[in-house]
């Protein structure tokens, strides 16, 4: 990355102080997002402005038609003549309702549209963060994009429930009423105007500081739900490694460190309002005093000044609002600086814009592979050649580390490797389409994640389109058909239901049943049977033979059992696969690393 890009993404979330170059490259980048979610919904913002600028004038005629009853509506009623109060009264009432009828409107199409930008936001951060790669989500941890997900959406609802309203009335009062405060009296209105160059000052502080504040407030809240994330998922071992104080304690550092955050955000506001008031009520002071004395001297009519007045206290309200927005913008900000962030990461295995269709077959090369999990981390694969002829089962054994997870993480494009190819069927892998590439390539793994639903779901999931019988007779070619019988509800268990939980043998095998239900023609099984028991192996294994005999297939496994049933043995070691033959090759050659292993598990079988 070049020192001009280094801020792109979520490369710059970490950092305290950002210089004015990149902040400002965030801010247009937060922009630029902003932009594109009220863009499709500019026609409805432009109604919905129109709306509050009607809403507005509606309410500023209150004061005006006060003002036209005291000084000629009620004088005319003491000589007898009730015509003009009478109308004043009436165009009160008049204006009174349509204001009302009109913020109506525009707090109901306010919110349709703050609540359809918000569906957007989330809608897109969940849609990009599924297509994100792996290595994204193992760097950046679910945490965070739970905390975007969530804690900085609801910022940016905040902005735009309260915010907007406020902004829009606030910005339009003081427009209008600026300009009938010069129509009614031009020497009192420059007094009111004055007031402003405090006000600019003030708020360029607050900005500058609550920027900052916001920024560290939206990180420390990220690493609280990180925190959170990995006690609860990894609830059994905290237990299990008396890890709750531990926990706390860094539990009570993040929250304090919110806190903190968050006291010197709301200190900037308090201090803004503060100021923001105290100017409003200095110039309030100040005009009341000269205007008195002007109508005392009889240069003012006292309509006007009770108008003047009037006006003037509907003049600073907004401000204070105002001060809010800045508050609410501000914290916006530095949420929508985060989520754009991901939102412009790029999936590092990135579908092509042209995909070459798989043909059949499940031939697998390695073409001058070699492979590191980041630009600048150790590399793991160095240089290799390799080709499994289709149909072909290769089993890959080494020592913990050597690299054999890494091999099949390639083969089903987890991770491109860092130089050269690997190819199916002849062709390149970072050319296929992920559709295809998941049909044709299917992984089981130590893990066997299930979703919520039925184990039935669970299962169909190799292939959405199978009926239940085929479902039940891949459970059944793997031994799997027994024990999902006996749960409570048979295949139509709920697995995250009390009673559906099922052990990590059975969920070794629900996955089996799912892999071959896909019927892929590359199979790749990572420790995929460590979790059985013997018996639940052997069935296992009786079913692998007869699945595997068509299709290619990797094995990684530390059981002598399983990786005998392989036409072909890998030996890797720092990366290398330093042995390559039959199984019964390399143990009658008697002298290499595999014959060894093979011994160990004979010995360990006496
Ligand atoms: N996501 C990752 N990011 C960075 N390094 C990784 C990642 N996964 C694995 N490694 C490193 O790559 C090397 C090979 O790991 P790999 O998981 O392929 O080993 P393995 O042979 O499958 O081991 P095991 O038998 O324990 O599963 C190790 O040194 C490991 O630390």
């Amino acid at each position: 990355m070049s020192e001009d890009e280094s801020w792109r993404g979520v490369a710059a979330e970490e950092v305290e102080e950002l210089g004015t170059a990149v902040g400002a490259k965030l801010q247009a980048r937060s922009r630029r997002l902003l932009g594109s979610l009220i863009r499709p919904r500019l026609g409805l913002a432009a109604l919905t402005l129109g709306i509050v600028i009607l809403q507005n004038l509606a309410s500023l005629a209150g004061p005006l038609l006060i003002a036209v009853a005291i000084d000629d509506g009620i004088p005319a009623a003491i000589r007898g003549d009730t015509t003009v109060l009478a109308w004043c009264i009436g165009a009160y009432a008049v204006s009174s309702l349509a204001n009302s009828l009109l913020l109506m409107a525009f707090q109901r199409l306010a919110g349709w549209i703050s609540q359809n930008v918000l569906l957007d936001l989330r809608q897109r951060l969940f849609r990009h963060s599924q297509r994100l790669s792996l290595s994204f989500h193992e760097s950046y941890t679910s945490g965070k994009v739970i905390s975007r997900l969530t804690a900085d959406v609801d910022t940016l609802k905040q902005l735009l429930e309260d915010g907007l309203d406020n902004m829009l009335n606030a910005v339009l009062s003081l427009a209008f009423i600026g300009t009938l405060l010069l129509i009614l009296d031009v020497p009192l209105a420059l007094i009111v105007m004055a007031g402003f160059i405090p006000l600019v000052l003030i708020t360029r502080w607050f900005q500058a500081t609550s920027r900052t504040a916001y920024r560290s407030t939206r990180g420390a809240i990220a690493k609280i739900i990180v925190q959170f994330v990995e006690t609860m998922n990894g609830m059994r071992a905290v237990q299990a490694f008396r890890r709750e104080a531990r926990n706390e304690s860094i539990m009570h550092g993040l929250n304090t460190s919110y806190r903190d955050a968050n006291y010197t955000a709301v200190s900037a506001v308090a201090v803004f309002t503060a100021s923001v008031r105290a100017v409003g009520n200095l110039s309030l002071a100040l005009v009341l005093g000269i205007g008195a004395w002007r109508v005392t001297g009889g240069s003012l009519e006292l309509g006007i000044l009770t108008a003047f007045t009037l006006y003037l206290r509907r003049f600073y309200d907004p401000l204070d609002d105002l001060a809010m927005v800045a508050n609410s913008y501000a914290s916006a900000s530095a949420a929508l600086e985060k989520i754009s962030g991901v939102l412009e990461e790029t999936p590092s295995v990135a579908e092509p814009a042209h995909p070459k269709p798989l043909p059949q077959g499940g031939t697998i090369t390695f073409e001058q592979v070699e492979f590191r999990y980041s630009a600048d981390g150790p590399v793991v694969l160095p240089k290799f050649d390799l080709t499994i002829p289709a149909g072909q089962t290769v089993a890959l054994v080494g020592a913990t580390g050597a690299g054999k997870s890494t091999i099949a993480k390639l083969v089903a494009r987890f991770y491109d490797p860092s130089s050269g190819s690997v190819r199916l069927s002849g062709v390149d892998l970072r050319d296929t389409a992920d559709a295809d590439l998941r049909d044709k390539v299917a992984t089981v793994t130590q893990e066997n994640f299930l979703f919520s639903g039925s184990v039935a779901e669970n299962i169909a999931l190799g292939r959405p389109s199978a009926t239940r019988g085929e479902v039940e007779s891949a459970a059944a070619a793997v031994g799997a058909h027994e024990f999902i019988a006996a749960l409570p509800e048979g295949y139509d268990t709920d697995v995250r239901k009390r009673g559906g939980r099922l052990s990590a043998g059975q969920r070794q095998l629900v996955a089996f049943a799912r892999a071959f239900l896909a019927d892929p023609a590359v199979l790749v099984l990572d420790e995929a049977t460590s979790s059985l028991d013997v018996p639940g192996e052997r069935a296992v294994q009786a079913a692998l033979e007869t699945v595997l005999a068509d299709r290619t297939a990797l094995i990684i496994a530390h059981r002598l059992s399983t990786v005998l049933i392989a036409d072909r043995v890998l030996v890797v070691e720092g990366g290398r696969i330093i042995e390559d033959g039959s199984p019964a090759d390399l143990v009658a050659e008697g002298r290499g690393e595999f014959a060894a292993l093979h011994q160990a598990w004979l010995d360990s079988l006496v």
